[in-house]
């Protein structure tokens, strides 16, 4: 089987600030932070997924603004995790579906939260990118 899923997460930034969610499922994930996302779906660019995932988990309006580079490797076989970094452009973030915290880090406090391993490498690379 040579399956691929790719899953995007989100380098969501907010006047200087990037936003950090805590999984709350499965138990294996639940309280460790990650950038919000998901898998993308058949037929679906991974801009769209990024947005459709942010729509429904958080309850907000972006646009995914430029592939960070690099794909990293999830705990599940075949599964990655490609970084989009993102631009708020309406609403409040709030923790609908599959989180159960979300904090916005400022400049310094990347590491206040409990990443989960695989995405330590993806959030280093995004906050070295520019921001939107
Ligand atoms: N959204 C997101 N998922 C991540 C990150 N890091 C990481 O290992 N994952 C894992 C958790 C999930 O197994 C998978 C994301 O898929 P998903 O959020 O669509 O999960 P799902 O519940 O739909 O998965 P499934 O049960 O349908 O298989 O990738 C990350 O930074 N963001």
């Amino acid at each position: 089987m040579n399956e691929r899923i790719v899953v995007v997460g989100a380098a969501l930034w907010h006047e200087g600030r990037m936003l950090a969610a805590r999984r709350s499922a499965p138990p294996e994930l639940a309280g460790r932070w990650e950038l919000p996302g998901g898998k993308v779906e058949e037929g679906e660019r991974p801009e769209e997924a990024l947005v459709r995932e942010l729509r429904e988990e958080l309850g907000i309006e972006a646009e995914a603004v430029e592939r960070i580079p690099g794909e990293w490797p999830l705990g599940r076989p075949g599964y990655v995790l490609q970084v989009w970094s993102a631009k708020l452009l309406r609403g409040e973030p709030a923790p609908l579906e599959d989180h159960d915290a979300l904090r916005w880090l400022g400049p310094g406090e990347l590491d206040a939260v409990d990443w989960l391993d695989q995405d330590r490498p993806a959030v280093l690379e995004a906050a070295r990118r520019p921001h939107p």
